[in-house]
């Protein structure tokens, strides 16, 4: 049964915010766009997406895992798609998350929390400020939220109408999501929940709101907002934008982070040493993860961060196949998560769980089971960033890690 969900606890965020002034990268350049300050306007005024009720539950599972008690997953679209909001599209997602996640409480005896990167995962930090397709040389697409995905000079503009757009389409992503909610919070079957990378800063300022009664923030465009390997600098905007609200957050912590500096943002980010207030996405390729993590975990737990430790093993893993599509090797895959667990398990600390990118249906954009080289990729290659695993080879993954 669909939870009735209670938004109108929190009043809008008038105050203006002190991250919006520092530092930032990837951002979108539309400010001159004659309609920016009432896109704006509507985006501050507008409904919260998810209620503080859902983002403490979502809270409470990720305590549960950073004690050691509960599995995580968060699965999902590199980048969503405007045109696949309906229904149909949206309950096969959560089908296929709640698959892979029932594979991996079979497998560990625990529940599993479970996240999709949906609902928002509408914004892509990209390498480089232009891509060549076709031979023609274009703004990079940064995801629907900012340009279109087509290759076309004018369609690539940063478009500010775009985070309307992207509003609309979280709306009706959540409310189906929610439609799946067995209303159990108790057992952890709420979710799953969702999640995103907050990556766009007019988007997501525009949506932090004050609780009424308890006077903290909360980002309500997702229950848990993390923050990208490119945007994760101690003296920026989004690090700042983070401490500054209740939920909870997660951070990417790829191979050149050191121990100190993530010791640095658990303190920013975590200070007062809450279970299920920090999670750490550690995604540092197959090689590197064996000399960069240990250091990490020990500095982190000595620091008594209380942090769910999960796995991306696919963003540090990433190749450019003969055909110049971008690719991924499920071994690689296997391979990265196995070192994970085993680093993190040596230190005595919990591998809570994985986060990947999946397809709900049978696409062809990573190697290994049926797609057995990189020639089959061109039958099913349909991401519009980085390539997923597709769900028979995302249940691979987690019957060889667990
Ligand atoms: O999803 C993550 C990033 O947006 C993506 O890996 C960047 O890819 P790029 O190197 O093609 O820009
Ligand atoms: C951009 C992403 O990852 P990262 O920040 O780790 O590169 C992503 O998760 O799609
Ligand atoms: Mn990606």
């Amino acid at each position: 049964m669909p939870q009735t969900v209670k938004l109108t606890e929190f009043t809008q965020t008038q105050t203006a915010a002190p991250w919006m002034t520092l530092p930032a990268t990837q951002q979108p350049h539309w400010h001159h766009h004659p309609d920016y300050d009432l896109i704006e306007a509507e985006l501050s005024g507008a409904l919260p997406l998810v209620a503080h009720s859902e983002i403490r539950e979502a809270k409470r599972a990720l305590g549960l895992a950073a004690l050691g008690e509960a599995r995580v997953l968060q699965l999902g679209d590199c980048a969503e798609s405007f045109s696949d909001v309906d229904p149909v599209t949206t309950s096969g997602k959560v089908r296929n998350i709640g698959r892979i996640a029932s594979r991996l409480a079979e497998r560990t005896g625990q529940q599993v929390a479970r996240f999709g990167r949906m609902a928002g995962q509408y914004a892509k930090p990209r390498s480089s400020n232009f891509e060549t397709i076709d031979g023609v040389d274009l703004p990079s697409f940064r995801g629907e939220l900012v340009n279109s995905f087509e290759p076309d000079v004018f369609a690539r503009r940063h478009d500010p109408e775009r985070m309307l757009q992207a509003y609309d389409a979280s709306a009706s992503v959540i409310r189906e999501v929610r439609a799946h909610w067995s209303g159990s919070v108790e057992e952890l079957s709420g979710g799953p929940w969702v999640a995103h990378e907050a990556l766009v800063l007019d988007y997501e300022n525009a949506l932090i709101r004050t609780d009424e009664r308890t006077g903290e923030q909360f980002l309500t465009s997702t229950h848990f907002p993390w923050i990208g390997e490119r945007t994760r600098q101690l003296e920026n905007a989004h690090v700042s934008m983070f401490s500054a609200i209740a939920n909870p957050i997660g951070v990417k912590v790829g191979p050149t982070a050191d121990p100190e500096t993530v010791v640095r943002l658990c303190q920013l980010l975590d200070p007062r040493h809450t279970p299920g207030r920090l999670t750490l996405i550690v995604r540092m390729g197959r090689e590197d993860i064996h000399v960069a993590l240990a250091p990490i975990v020990r500095a982190v737990q000595r620091a008594g961060h209380p942090v769910v430790w999960i796995s991306d093993p696919m963003h540090g893993n990433t190749v450019t196949a003969e055909s110049g599509r971008k690719t991924r090797h499920v071994t690689h895959i296997i391979e990265e998560a196995t070192a994970f667990r085993h680093i993190l398990e040596t230190e005595g600390a919990h591998a809570a769980g994985l986060h990947l990118e999946v397809a709900a249906t049978d696409v062809t954009e990573c190697v290994g089971g049926s797609v057995p080289d990189e020639n089959a990729l061109s039958a099913r290659y349909e991401t519009l960033c980085d390539p997923r695993l597709n769900p028979e080879q995302a249940l691979g993954v987690i019957d060889s890690v667990f």
